[in-house]
């Protein structure tokens, strides 16, 4: 039976006794073409029967892009489900979907996009149960894919491309379209997230590519239409989301500042619950991503700032939207939840990140709150990673030690009232190859005391992170997970029902291998051993974040 519907595999008990962690089992069922819905995508990049998993290099910004590493080229066809072939012991616990966004197509025909962040959305899908997985992907249909699609060329404003006048608008109508939000893309490639309410949701930084998609179709299902009056044209890529919440932030390029708000699980109301004011600068900093605590909310102000100059150009700069402002300095606010009043506001030193960790509050003997730490995955105050991010760089560096450094960066912001805070590396960088990002904790550890984080990390020479790590902040220590040739995305810790200890689970990270194969890897949290692998028929490109949807979590 199909992996999700049948009942428990005889004689599972002893094959988990007897098997190696690395014995082959049988997929659950055979790759036949019945198992198999495959939609060749008709404008983009057609995928002609029979063709090698890997294509001939073609023409600059084609598929094959001069060979290179099969992360970096586009998905072969717009959908396809079936079962996976598992090598090792899956755990029986391991009940629902995996699911990960990103960026899986970036050619159009024989243009080719520039930067990892442009391509247009590939979603995937692992389900797990009975020791069996099913595995599926499909494009997301934004409006902008189904345009570029139907026109053979990009017809919205994507991270780093703009579209030609004749594709879109005149260059007037792009600056009015601008201002109204009309071109900017709704290509929801960057995360996915499982509301409290069991709605599963696409995100990128634009507020309109918030797409609803059915997690187990992979349907697209529609926008998320937020129903309230708060407008904005973008936010944060990475919402804090709990059974009860979703938190985001939505800078404000006119009035430099940020408002935060909340939206009650069950609903599509955000509601504004404060606004911070920018300390420097002509514009917000960047907010890829915050963390919050229990009570607060953390917000940071980095040097890297959105620039509406940038926004408008027709060719990307070196920073594409964004510009350094090293002179404006660099902060982090915090907002008390309840109050929306802002409570904390440090200079701290220059900071470049994408991605926060988590954060917590630190307590007093009387338990009054004195600081707040708060986590991310630094860059060193270096804005080259995202030069580094363009395909490019990516396919004709492999092998190179080009990859900047990264680390843990510790922030301690206090209550006090101090002017300044803190920013440290959590843990020596070697532990993890100084490649750092790309993270995931338990979600019961989300805003409070934690000791462990998983993400990306480095094995030199490196172009792209290309290990797993499981990073202990109270040791200060890692672990690290490598193969040759491998690059895993984003390792999302998945806990064990009725887990105890804070590693109690697994890490699954999607794996494109140098050979063209992908699979979907499943280490245990605690060892960071590899326990299983189920493995694609086929290459599948670099992705993004994930989320984890229980079975029946809506039952
Ligand atoms: C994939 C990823 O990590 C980031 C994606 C960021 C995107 C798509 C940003 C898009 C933007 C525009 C289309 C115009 C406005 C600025 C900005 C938010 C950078
Ligand atoms: C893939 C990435 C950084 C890798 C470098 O260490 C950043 C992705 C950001 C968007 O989600
Ligand atoms: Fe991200």
């Amino acid at each position: 039976g199909r992996p999700g519907s049948g009942a428990a595999v005889p004689g599972r008990l002893a094959t988990s006794q007897q098997g190696g962690s690395k014995g082959k089992r049988a997929a659950a069922q055979p790759l036949a073409a019945s198992a198999v819905t495959e939609t060749p995508a008709p404008a983009i990049a057609p995928a002609p029967p029979g063709r090698p998993a890997v294509d001939a290099p073609r023409r600059r910004g084609g598929r094959g892009a001069g060979g290179g590493h099969a992360a970096w080229k586009s998905v072969r066809q717009e959908r396809w489900e079936g079962a996976l072939e598992v090598e090792g012991e899956l755990p029986l616990w391991l009940d629902g979907t995996y699911l990960r966004n990103g960026p899986g197509l970036w050619n159009l025909g024989d243009y080719g996009f520039r930067h990892l962040f442009d391509g247009y959305a590939t979603l995937v899908r692992v389900s797990f149960r009975n020791g069996r997985a099913v595995g599926a992907h499909r494009q997301i249909e934004s409006d902008a894919y189904k345009a570029a699609r139907a026109h053979g060329k990009v017809c919205y404003r994507e991270f780093s491309e703009v579209p030609k006048p004749d594709s879109f608008l005149s260059a007037v109508g792009q600056l009015a379209s601008l201002f109204s939000g009309s071109s900017l893309t709704d290509n929801s490639n960057t995360g996915v997230v499982r509301l409290g309410d069991g709605r599963v949701l696409c995100l990128t930084e634009t507020i309109k590519g918030s797409i609803v998609v059915d997690p187990d179709t992979l349907d697209t299902l529609g926008k998320f239409e937020y129903t309230d009056k708060l407008g904005g044209l973008i936010h944060s890529a990475h919402p804090i989301v709990t059974d009860a919440e979703f938190w985001t932030l939505i800078p404000d390029l006119i009035r430099p500042g940020y408002s935060v708000v909340r939206m009650d699980a069950g609903t599509s109301e955000r509601r504004l619950v404060g606004r911070v004011d920018c300390r420097g600068g002509p514009a917000p900093g960047w907010v890829h991503s915050f963390p919050v605590t229990e009570h607060y909310v953390v917000v940071p102000e980095m040097p890297l700032r959105y620039c509406a100059k940038n926004l408008l150009r027709a060719e990307p700069t070196p920073l594409y939207k964004f510009e350094w402002h090293l002179e404006s300095g660099s902060y982090m606010h915090v907002m008390c939840k309840a109050s929306g009043r802002v409570v904390a506001s440090v200079e701290v030193p220059p900071y470049v990140t994408f991605h926060f960790i988590n954060a917590y509050e630190e307590t007093d003997e009387e338990g009054r709150v004195t600081a707040i730490v708060a986590d991310c995955c630094e860059h060193n105050a270096n804005t080259s990673i995202l030069d580094k991010l363009r395909l490019q760089n990516l396919r004709s560096s492999a092998g190179q030690d080009v990859l900047p450094d990264a680390r843990v960066g510790r922030f301690r912001i206090p209550l006090d009232g101090s002017p300044f805070g803190e920013l440290e590396s959590a843990l020596d960088p070697d532990e993890h190859g100084r490649g750092m990002d790309m993270c995931s904790i338990n979600p019961a550890h989300v805003g409070k005391r934690y000791r462990y984080a998983y993400a990306c990390g480095a094995h030199r020479p490196c172009n792209f992170p290309n290990t797993l790590t499981k990073v202990d902040l109270v040791e200060k220590t890692a672990k690290n997970w490598y193969e040759e040739g491998a690059v895993p995305s984003e390792p999302y810790f998945v806990p064990r029902p009725g887990a105890v200890e804070e590693d109690d689970g697994v890490a699954i990270s999607m794996v494109s291998a140098r050979d063209g194969s992908a699979y979907a890897l499943v280490l245990d949290a605690k060892t960071f051993q590899e326990v299983a692998r189920a493995k694609f028929p086929y290459t599948m490109p670099y992705g993004l974040h994930c989320c984890w949807v229980p079975r029946n979590s809506n039952a």
